[in-house]
């Protein structure tokens, strides 16, 4: 289980990034007072366009960021706090995480098996169980630097599942991918959900969060403006198909701002 309460993430901008993002505001708030609950057994999609504020949630839960304000209890552990605890319980996969490119995915699966204290044979059964299902066999001995995006991505999800965490945090997990490797990538966070982890991953695909997620939350400009299963946000935006319900909330939203 995640619970976010009221979280916000300030970043101090850099005199370039100030440059970069044509602003005069030396700080940008990235999430504003976010407020969610993901549960075990479901999948929730945090839902939102380029730079909404979708990653920096994530890597909050996961503990890579202090919250500037508010707080995230993960598996009942706090993220602050209990940080070195809650990496343990915890999967996190993100497009910045590259695995070693010298090195094959047996190794990297191996050390990191190793990194989490698990005994060979658990690594070797596990290793075993993630190589077959993502059909890594073919090029567990190959360096990651001679294997195609698809084959990166799968490599990466297999080891960052090493653990068999109870959490699994997941931002853009099909970015990049074709639609064959996109399909064995949802299809296994369907596993996991049946097998009762807490399954929390960000998109802007619209057609991945209608059929992949239990309950949506729709993040713009680092405000969750919408939350529920998708027919509760068909009905509360009067609307028949998520992406119209997306972007009347869009215009909502960016009209307040204004
Ligand atoms: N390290 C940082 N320093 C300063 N600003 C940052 C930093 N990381 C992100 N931001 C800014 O915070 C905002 C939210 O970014 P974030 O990456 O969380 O959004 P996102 O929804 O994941 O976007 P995308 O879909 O493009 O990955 C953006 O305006 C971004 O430019």
């Amino acid at each position: 289980m995640i619970i976010i309460n009221d979280l916000t993430k300030v970043y101090k901008l850099s005199k370039k990034q100030m440059l970069e993002q044509k602003t005069k505001k030396n700080m940008k708030k990235a999430v504003d007072q976010l407020s969610l609950t993901s549960k075990p057994g479901e999948i929730y999609g945090l839902l939102g366009p380029n730079g909404a504020g979708k990653t920096t949630a994530l890597r909050c839960i996961a503990t890579l960021l202090k919250p500037t304000q508010g707080k995230i209890s993960v598996s009942g552990l706090d993220t602050v706090k209990d940080s070195e605890k809650v990496r343990e319980k915890i999967s996190f996969l993100t497009n910045e995480i590259k695995l070693d490119p010298q090195f094959s995915p047996k190794y990297m699966f191996n050390f990191f098996g190793r990194l989490h204290g698990q005994d060979e044979a658990t690594i070797k059964r596990r290793r075993e169980e993630l190589f077959s299902y993502f059909g890594i066999k073919d090029f567990e001995d190959k360096k990651i630097e001679e294997l195609s995006t698809g084959m990166k991505q799968k490599a990466s999800i297999a080891v960052s599942l090493v653990h068999d965490p109870e959490v699994v945090i997941f931002d853009e997990p099909t970015n990049g991918l074709d639609i064959v490797t996109a399909r064995s990538v949802t299809d296994y966070l369907r596993l996991l959900k049946e097998q009762g982890k807490t399954v929390i991953i960000s998109t802007h695909i619209m057609s991945e969060a209608e059929k992949l997620c239990d309950r949506i939350g729709i993040i713009i400009n680092g405000i969750l403006v919408k939350e529920g299963t998708l027919p509760q946000i068909l009905e509360q935006t009067q609307t028949d198909e998520l992406e119209d319900a997306f972007f009347e909330l869009y215009k909502q939203h960016n009209k307040e701002e204004a």
